[in-house]
């Protein structure tokens, strides 16, 4: 796992270092623009015109650091200072003399004319508020200039400027990079769309923050990577069945029995040990012939007693894929959530009748995962998709732990939250905006929460893996062939591997 930081977090980290370690501020810009330079070295040719436009506060001392670098290594990288020369920082100040003292060249006013190659140090994580004059019209002007041509290459230093580095949008303007190197820690902003479009591909350097650093000031949030796999529950020779969780998954109705299909199917194939499908009728026989590996149950034959026998029997309920919100299905979900005490997983309809049942919340805090699309959310908060997207972190973890539940927030850059921490999803892809993907996803939660692992855990790891199979149906299909089928197919390749 890895820190995913805000701007505020990372200042705080940043602070700590150089006032408490003792590394000097100067020494981190110069490992940073080191650190970039042999980024983009792999990328550029020695021929480039290369131009580092740099604002007046340490983002900019970055940018002149830079230049400098490059140029005494042989480049031909020119300097054009933004900023106000007022407002200069100390550091910024420092990089300049020295870059003036090396003989680094410097435009006094904007010229791309023969410029391929531009280094953003306008603004990094000092950013705030809506951009300014005249620095809107000036990132204006260099996104009109690196427009579709792929020969000019943008490279942001931290963050692209104009960024959020907190929520991914942009504060009026951005900088549309092609490459952004990061210092230290991954942002937010980079994760969260737009962010991680208009960051284009990221790199994330260690320029030398302690590790106390991080544990003094702990990010709330955090990220998977491959390595992080090896979190998955063990399985052992010396095991049965019943080793690795009982699901049921309280799914479909009449003409949506493929809900059910999908939230069972991918329960078993992250290891559950048995599946009980509940279902209308009108699924049974489809069920029964499509997974016949599930246990199949039908509401019509089911009464007071044998709901109480299944809800005894789960280790873990998946509820809502394909329900629908008719005023039976409200009632039966009301005699399920009295009626258990083992973690759920609430999906799709199940989140709709929550919305217009608070009172219910009472019966599901502390032991339930919600799995809302934005559309989906919206109806469970009341506030607009608009409101939801301009700060997807502080949406999921606001429910979390107003209602004392799991958030996980879908949506192309999902966010999972336990009311405490933010786990930052970067796994996944488009082709996964297809229907029976959030089935899927419930039936991998539910899978990973009966195999016992904590809620929390369940929820995040589901997300990474979800989408991790996202990317390998991807690779294997294309975006557009790929269905939730092929998700099934790509989670079992992953998790084979
Ligand atoms: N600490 C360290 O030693 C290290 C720091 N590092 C680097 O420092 C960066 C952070 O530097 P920072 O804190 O100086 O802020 P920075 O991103 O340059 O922005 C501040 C400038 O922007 C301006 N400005 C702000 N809002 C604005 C608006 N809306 N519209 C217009 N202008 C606006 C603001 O002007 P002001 O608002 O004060 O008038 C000020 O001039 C970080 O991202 C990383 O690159 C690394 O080298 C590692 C070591
Ligand atoms: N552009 C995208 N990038 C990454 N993941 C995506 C994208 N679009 C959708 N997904 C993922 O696909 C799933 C869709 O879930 P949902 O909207 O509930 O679908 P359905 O209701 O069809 O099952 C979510 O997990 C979401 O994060
Ligand atoms: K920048």
């Amino acid at each position: 796992m890895k820190a995913v930081v805000t701007g505020n977090e990372m200042k705080a980290i940043d602070t700590y270092t150089i006032q408490e370690m003792g590394i000097p501020s100067l020494v981190l810009m110069e490992r940073a623009a080191l650190s970039m330079v042999c980024r983009m070295k792999e990328r550029i040719d020695r021929a480039d015109r290369i131009l580092c436009i740099c604002g007046a506060g340490n983002n900019g001392g970055d940018g002149v650091a830079v230049a400098r670098i490059l140029f005494g290594q042989g480049y031909s990288a020119a300097i054009y200072m933004a900023g106000n020369p007022e407002k200069w920082t100390e550091e910024t100040k420092k990089q300049i003399q020295i870059a003036r003292n090396v003989g680094v060249p410097e435009y006094n006013e904007l010229d791309l004319t023969h410029i391929r190659v531009l280094v953003d140090g306008l603004f990094g994580i000092g950013l705030s508020k809506t951009v300014r004059e005249p620095y809107h019209t000036l990132i204006e002007k260099v996104n009109q200039w690196r427009g579709r041509r792929k020969e000019r290459q943008v490279w942001a230093v931290d963050v692209p400027s104009g960024l959020s580095s907190d929520t991914g949008q942009p504060l009026g303007c951005v900088l549309k990079a092609d490459y952004t190197v990061t210092f230290g820690y991954m942002k937010r902003g980079i994760i969260l769309y737009p962010g991680r479009e208009l960051a284009g591909k990221c790199f994330v350097e260690n320029i030398g923050f302690p590790g106390k650093s991080l544990q003094v000031h702990p990010s709330a949030g955090f990220t998977c990577h491959v390595q992080d796999f090896e979190q998955l529950p063990k399985r052992k020779n010396d095991s049965n069945k019943g080793t690795y969780g009982k699901i049921l998954v309280i799914a479909g109705s009449k003409n949506m029995s493929g809900a059910a299909y999908f939230a069972g199917r991918s329960a078993f194939v992250v290891g559950a040990g048995l599946v009980r499908i509940l279902t209308p009728e009108a699924n049974r026989v489809i069920l029964q012939s499509q997974l016949p590996q599930a246990m199949i149950s039908v509401w019509e034959e089911t009464d007071r007693d044998s709901l109480a026998n299944m809800l005894a029997w789960a280790d873990t309920l998946v509820i809502g894929p394909g329900i629908g919100t008719s005023e039976i299905m409200a009632q039966r979900l009301k005699s399920v959530f009295a009626g258990s005490q083992c973690p759920i997983v609430l999906d799709a309809d199940g989140l709709n009748l929550l919305a217009e049942h608070e009172e219910w919340y009472s019966l599901l805090n502390g032991r339930t995962i919600l799995t809302p699309h934005m559309g989906e959310m919206s109806r469970l908060t009341g506030c607009s998709i608009d409101e939801l997207k301009a700060d997807r972190g502080k949406a999921a973890l606001k429910l979390a732990r107003e209602r004392q539940i799991i958030c996980v927030l879908k949506d192309s850059s999902t966010v999972v939250s336990d009311g405490k921490h933010l786990y930052f999803n970067q796994t996944g892809n488009h082709g996964m905006a297809t229907g029976g993907s959030g089935d899927v996803l419930a039936g991998v939660i539910g899978g990973l929460s009966g195999a016992g692992e904590g809620l929390f855990k369940a929820a995040y790891m589901g997300v990474f893996l979800h989408g991790s199979a996202g990317d390998a149906a991807a690779a294997r299909f294309g975006f557009r062939g790929m269905t939730s089928v092929e998700i099934i197919e790509g989670l079992i390749e992953i998790l084979k591997n």
